[in-house]
């Protein structure tokens, strides 16, 4: 029979408050079966910028990463955003292990080619090492992810959270049935961001696109879809977008459908 594998990922306004991580990271445990969390830290990282007096820069939900930010978010999501998940993991009987992408290269990516943005020191997925995973999945290891990748030569790149999920979620399909869920603050993917009753339960291709185009989607939410449809497309079972608290229970959010 084909392994079931859950991934979830959970972004920065997770990983900033201990309240709410902790509830998190308890159903997380709860969760059934072999499963992978990818963690963002978006926020946590400014937040430490700032302290340092050094200055962010976004473009469409992209950071820009220059070397100062580079150390920066390796600091953040490799190191304290990643041990404190698998030290708190660990306190509560689950066997973590934190990895960046360049931990048993399990992922390799390029450096983003400069175009009209030069987003600096991030890196778009080239491969996965669903071989490693797979291992550590067999062993009962649970792996945290960073949102970091490297490139084979010695060089380690900022790659959005929600891609990584995607990424990892697409490899792991060709050998396992895969349940990709995002879990964020809100419930749903919403008809109206303002009206956090408005959750649509299904969303299908032809529906993004009218969504997109009447305005109800945008900024920061077409890129996660967009990786959705992707992950669909290329043979993942099930991809959700729900609220954390509802990883258990993933039809209470919005389901993408093929
Ligand atoms: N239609 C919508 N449905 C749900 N959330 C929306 C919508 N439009 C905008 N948003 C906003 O998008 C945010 C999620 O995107 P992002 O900040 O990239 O999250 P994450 O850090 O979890 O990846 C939500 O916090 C929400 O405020
Ligand atoms: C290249 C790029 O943008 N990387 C993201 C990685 C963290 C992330 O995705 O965090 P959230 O899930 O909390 O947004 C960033 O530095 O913000």
């Amino acid at each position: 029979m084909m392994q079931k594998v859950t991934i979830i990922k959970v972004g920065g306004a997770v990983v900033e408050s201990p309240d709410t991580l902790n509830d998190f990271l308890n159903d997380f445990v709860k969760l059934e079966g072999a499963k992978i969390l990818v963690h963002g830290g978006g926020r946590s990282a400014t937040a430490m910028a700032e302290r340092l007096q050094i200055e962010t820069k976004m473009v469409e939900g992209r950071r820009v990463t220059d070397q100062n930010m580079l150390e920066i978010v390796t600091m953040v999501y490799g190191g304290l955003v990643n041990k404190n998940i698998v030290a708190k993991l660990q306190s509560k009987g689950l066997n973590a292990l934190g990895l960046t992408g360049a931990d048993m290269n399990i992922i390799q990516a390029h450096k983003r080619e400069v175009k009209h943005i030069d987003y600096g020191f991030v890196g778009d997925v080239d491969a996965v090492n669903q071989k490693a995973i797979l291992q550590l999945l067999t062993q009962d290891v649970t792996p945290i992810v960073a949102p970091l990748t490297h490139d084979k030569q010695g060089n380690l790149l900022n790659t959005n959270a929600d891609t990584i999920a995607a990424s990892l979620a697409t490899a792991l399909a060709k050998q396992c049935e895969v349940t990709l869920y995002y879990g964020f603050e809100k419930d749903g993917v919403l008809l109206d961001a303002n009206d956090d009753h408005s959750v649509i339960h299904a969303i299908t291709p032809k529906e993004f696109d009218a969504l997109k185009e009447q305005g109800a989607i945008h900024s920061g939410m077409i890129p996660k879809l967009t990786n959705c449809f992707d992950a669909i497309a290329k043979g993942v079972k099930s991809v959700y977008i729900g609220h954390i608290s509802n990883i258990n229970c993933p039809q209470k959010g919005t389901n993408l459908c093929g």
